[in-house]
């Protein structure tokens, strides 16, 4: 039967990034993309805003919600500090397979833990089965939907601390307006707006960072 996409995408990752190294394997991958298959990685633009985000923050701990084939999975891990504590949710099994293969491809493998799963069912086993207390960096990329129900979750389940930071992609496309409402309205949240485009397009899109107040 046909090959899938992500089996695509790791394919030209094996084929053309160096082994151990991450910036290869976000180089190979930004030029599938933009040369063979449009693909809804964050992408190169937004991904050095995303970039500049972790480096600020210098998290300890990190949840990514939707893996999907590791694409800034790599670009996070690749920035963390030993030690940092580093998850990312994935339900779709034939996705979290090929994110592993390309997450190990850049070395990373030790740096992060793919669990395969809803956020749904594992944001409130965080604490339990990962030992976290709170999270101080939290990339929203899942299904857009997901993102108002997920940050009330955080807030439920005592996930949050006064600094944590939220960046969700895409709050301009496909959008994700319940949640830009929610945040925007709260007096729980300090945000900021960051203009981009949509990966490797001319569409406007934006990540939105949300700094918990406490
Ligand atoms: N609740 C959940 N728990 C765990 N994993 C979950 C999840 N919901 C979705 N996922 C996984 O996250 C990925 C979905 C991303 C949706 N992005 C998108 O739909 C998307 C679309 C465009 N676009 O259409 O231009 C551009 C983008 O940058 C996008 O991120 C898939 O791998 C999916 O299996
Ligand atoms: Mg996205």
């Amino acid at each position: 039967t046909r090959s899938t996409r992500p089996q695509r995408m790791l394919k030209a990752v094996q084929k053309n990034a160096t082994k151990g190294s991450p910036e290869s394997v976000i180089s190979a991958i930004d030029y599938f993309c933009k040369h063979s298959e449009w693909a809804m990685n964050v992408g190169d633009e937004k991904g050095s805003i995303l970039d500049s985000v972790v480096t600020e923050v210098n998290p300890s701990t990190v949840l990514e919600l939707g893996t999907y084939c590791g694409y800034s999975t790599v670009r996070i891990a690749r920035l963390l500090s030993p030690g940092t504590k580093f998850i990312t949710l994935e339900f779709n099994p034939a996705n979290v397979t090929v994110a592993r293969q390309i997450i190990a491809h850049a070395g990373l493998q030790d740096k992060v833990t793919v669990v395969e799963g809803s956020s749904g069912d594992l944001i409130p086993q965080m604490k339990e089965r990962f030992g976290i207390t709170t999270f101080d960096f939290i990339f929203l990329d899942h299904w857009k939907d997901r993102y108002l129900p997920d940050i009330k979750l955080f807030e439920e389940c005592g996930l949050l601390r006064k600094g944590s930071v939220l960046l969700a992609d895409n709050v301009i496309c496909p959008g994700a307006p319940e949640y830009l409402e929610y945040v925007r309205n709260s007096p729980r949240y300090e945000n900021r707006y960051y203009p981009a485009h949509l990966e490797y397009t001319k569409v406007e899109d934006g990540l939105e960072k949300s700094v918990f107040l406490g």
